[in-house]
């Protein structure tokens, strides 16, 4: 940007700011904290943007004054949680807004266990609060790093097939729509609206508050082992998944091992998780390493994922850990590092042969046996593939854009590839196209937050039998297109035309 043009830019924003902070009913300025032209990027360092505006309100006074300005002013808000979500969703050139400083506990019913909270409050933060009064989540995924609202937006699920996806612990939500108004949403308070925003993309509002659903605190008796792949598959439809409350299995495609880790509450006393050099920084770094230089030599990566397999775990099959943890801390892991996740959900049903085919493929699908239509020449992929499940045969009506199978539990895995100091693995895009052609042929939906690379938005629209109504639903509640971000226009909404942008105090005075 030229410095003439980059003189004037801060003006019209420094206006903006000084707008924003008016609040005319005490006519005073609102101490505000926003920044210019603020460098965002995803965790995973996947996306960059450049929001033109980052505002980080404290109060929901502020937030109404952003979202009416924002709508006033012709710009669309992307909300920004803690930015883990690994594909573009949280990528924006307008105004980006960021609740972390609204995430303070709002109040508490003892009786039902339920606490609502600012909806910043990110998932540990909330753990603490619910640990403080002898409660817990119910059921997490691999990090408690997301705030609660961003969690839920793209249905973040951990893996039992007793509990479902995390949305399922959300009582009620508060959102505040681009009209400015706050509307309640339970199942029996504007529940479609509340069904839309349990999965809500960012799309149809600010989600302000959040009423969850704790359960009494639980310590976790956990324990891992290593068994032949061909175990896991033999074992699928007997007790795989229902011997413990919590299962999850990492998959280890050139080992020929999976590692399956099972959980259950106890009242046995906390016993630490067992410490070695390679689940330590070193260990982290030398993986790092490693993969790095398969970047340049690919056909090297199966003998480092062999090699980080027998170090972290063992090569013979039996025991490879076990420890009593809190609930929160048993059930989160070390993501290690930069990342592409991939993830799909299917019908429990098919991951055998889920995971059958893909192993054919990556074995070199001799005679085309998996049925992929794409050759696997010269690709390698790293270790685990994540296979988790949930419990979505939940009677209750299902979040309208739950990517959950609708018929009976559900099944995802999870294709993730590493980036070794931020370094693309090669042939990646390969190995998705492949992959999600394979879980597209077994009835499966993309998570919403990963890095899928072939699905278009009439796909998307065949895949989601509430997806018109989503799509109306948002457009009635938002008729400005103040949400309609631009992950939205590519991936879902048809024909969605943003607002001219007008100067800002001009816009003011007229309304
Ligand atoms: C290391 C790592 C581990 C992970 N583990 C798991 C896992 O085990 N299981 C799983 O399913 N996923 C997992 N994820 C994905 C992650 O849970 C989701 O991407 C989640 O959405 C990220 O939450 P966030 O707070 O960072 O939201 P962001 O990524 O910042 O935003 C996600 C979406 O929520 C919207 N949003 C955020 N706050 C609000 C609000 N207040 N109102 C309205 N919309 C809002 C955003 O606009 C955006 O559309 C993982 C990701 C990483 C990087
Ligand atoms: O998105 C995710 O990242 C981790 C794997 O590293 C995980 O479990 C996800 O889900």
């Amino acid at each position: 940007m030229d410095p003439e043009a980059h003189k004037e830019f801060r003006k019209y924003t420094s206006d903006a700011i000084s707008t924003l902070s008016w609040d005319a009913e005490t006519g005073t300025h609102i101490p505000f904290r926003a920044s210019v032209s603020h460098k965002h990027h995803t965790w995973a360092k996947t996306y960059f943007s450049n929001p033109e505006l980052l505002l980080r309100p404290q109060s929901g006074k502020e937030i109404r004054l952003i979202v009416n300005l924002a709508r006033q002013c012709g710009k669309t808000i992307v909300v920004v949680g803690s930015g883990h979500s690994p594909n573009n969703l949280t990528c924006t050139s307008s105004w980006m807004v960021n609740l972390d400083g609204f995430s303070s506990v709002v109040s508490e019913n003892d009786q039902e266990l339920q606490l609502e909270v600012e909806a910043g409050i990110r998932l540990y933060q909330l753990a603490g609060e619910l640990e403080k009064r002898g409660w817990s989540m119910p059921n997490l995924g691999s990090i408690t790093a997301q705030s609660i609202a961003g969690a839920i937006a793209t249905n973040t699920h951990g893996s039992s097939l007793r509990h479902g996806t995390l949305s399922q612990a959300v009582a009620g939500l508060t959102i505040m729509l681009s009209s400015g108004e706050s509307l309640r949403c339970s199942a029996t308070e504007n529940g479609d609206l509340y069904h839309a925003a349990l999965v809500s993309l960012g799309g149809l509002g600010i989600i302000t508050h959040i009423v969850f659903q704790a359960v009494p605190a639980f310590n976790l008796a956990w324990k891992q082992e290593v068994v032949k792949t061909p175990q896991i598959l033999d074992t699928w439809k007997t007790d795989l998944w229902t011997k413990s409350e919590f299962i999850r299995v990492w998959w280890f495609p050139y080992s020929g091992r999976s590692v399956v880790w099972s959980a259950d509450k106890t009242e046995e006393p906390l016993r630490e998780r067992p410490h070695s050099w390679y689940g330590g920084g070193l260990g982290r770094f030398s993986y790092e390493l490693a993969l790095y230089f398969s970047t340049w030599l690919p056909w090297l990566t199966p003998t480092v994922e062999r090699y980080v397999f027998s170090m972290q775990y063992r090569w013979e099959e039996g025991p490879t850990g076990s420890a009593v943890q809190k609930g929160h801390d048993a059930l989160t892991m070390d993501c290690l590092f930069s990342q592409f996740v991939n993830e799909w959900a299917i019908p429990l049903e098919k991951g055998p042969e889920a995971i059958q085919r893909l192993q054919i493929w990556l074995d070199g699908d001799k005679d085309n046996k998996s049925g992929i239509p794409f050759s696997p020449k010269g690709i390698y992929v790293h270790a685990p593939i994540e296979v988790r499940v949930a419990d979505t045969t939940v009677e209750t009506e299902r979040p309208w854009l739950d990517q959950s199978c609708q018929t009976g539990p559900t099944l995802y895995l999870n294709a993730t590839l590493y980036r070794p100091f931020l370094k693309n693995p090669p042939e990646w895009e390969r190995y998705y196209k492949a992959f999600e052609w394979l879980m597209k042929d077994l009835g499966g939906r993309p998570h919403w937050a990963k890095n899928f690379i072939s699905t278009s938005k009439e796909e998307f629209w065949g895949m989601y039998p509430k997806m018109k109504d989503w799509v109306e639903l948002r457009n009635a509640v938002d008729p400005h297109g103040v949400f309609a971000n631009d992950w939205l226009k590519k991936n879902i909404l048809k024909g969605e035309k943003g607002t001219e942008i007008t100067q800002i105090k001009e816009q003011i005075k007229k309304t």
